[in-house]
């Protein structure tokens, strides 16, 4: 399904936050938000999700203003996995936190019926999170409850995926297993990652904030030129597409540009 935010202006606490930030997905498309800390990344996804209304610019998922559709109907669109999300719901096990995904999703007597099952089993398959199925959710270590709250947004079953930094409590292992799951769910993502290398491998297309502004959007290694690198992320790095295919990040011997490298760098 597909995504389009068209110039959304958000201003807290009286700081202009974004301003007339625009973006697109196109369905199955997994872009990338990437950016220094503070440049809004998290607060143009709220407003992806919902959670926070713009004073000026609309959210389209699948043509309809995210607005104008209920609040169960958005999510039954639009499935948000946020970092850091605390302890979350206690006393809960895992299997009951991931059939919280199913909620949007009930009719009046909001009762789980054989499809919810049905998902809530796959998704808990999907992420690799059966062997916690029993576990109390807040017993779980980080890299768990990250595994278990993708679980529950994938029970969902929604068209969009909002993704806020997932992968910083995950192991390196884990943090691959993550990449490939998303990528083979097909679902339209929208995914703020830190990590410019695992960014250039998830996603098809990029988009950069820098002060609340839009600076640079389109395939990896059009956006991860060394002049936006240095201007907006402050380092000296390339992107290269190396011969196995993969993009990758290379970070110069001095990459902040202090004068000082480290002698195994010097030679
Ligand atoms: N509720 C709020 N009230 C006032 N300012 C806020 C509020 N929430 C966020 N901000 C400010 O808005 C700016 C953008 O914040 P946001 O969390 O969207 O940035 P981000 O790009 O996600 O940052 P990070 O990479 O550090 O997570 C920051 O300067 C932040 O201090």
């Amino acid at each position: 399904m597909k995504l389009t935010v068209d110039q959304l202006r958000i201003t807290l606490d009286r700081r202009p936050v974004l301003h007339s930030a625009s973006l697109e997905a196109r369905p199955g498309d997994i872009v990338g938000l990437v950016g220094p800390n503070g440049s809004g990344k998290s607060t143009l996804l709220r407003a992806v999700y919902r959670s926070l209304r713009p004073e000026h610019g609309v959210v389209r998922v699948g043509g309809d203003d995210v607005w104008s559709l209920s609040p169960r109907a958005a999510a039954r669109r639009t499935a948000a996995v946020l970092q850091d999300a605390g302890a979350g719901p206690a006393g809960l096990s895992v299997t009951e936190v991931v059939a919280l995904g199913r909620t949007p999703h009930h009719g009046l007597l909001g009762r789980d019926g054989a499809a919810d099952h049905a998902a809530v089993e796959e998704a808990l398959d999907a992420c690799g999170a059966r062997p916690l199925a029993g576990r109390d959710f807040t017993s779980l270590s980080g890299g768990e409850r990250q595994r278990v709250l993708l679980a529950r947004a994938l029970a969902q079953q929604p068209e969009l995926l909002v993704l806020d930094e997932i992968t910083n409590h995950l192991d390196i292992r884990a943090r691959f297993e993550l990449l490939a799951l998303i990528r083979s769910t097909g679902i339209t993502t929208l995914a703020v990652l830190h990590d410019l290398d695992l960014a250039a491998r998830l996603c098809d297309h990029l988009v950069v904030l820098h002060q609340g502004a839009v600076v640079a959007a389109g395939p990896v290694l059009d956006v991860l030129t060394p002049g936006l690198l240095r201007e907006v992320f402050g380092v000296a790095a390339t992107a290269d597409r190396h011969t196995d295919g993969v993009i990758r990040i290379t970070y110069g011997a001095d990459p902040l540009g202090l004068g000082v490298v480290p002698e195994t760098a010097a030679g």
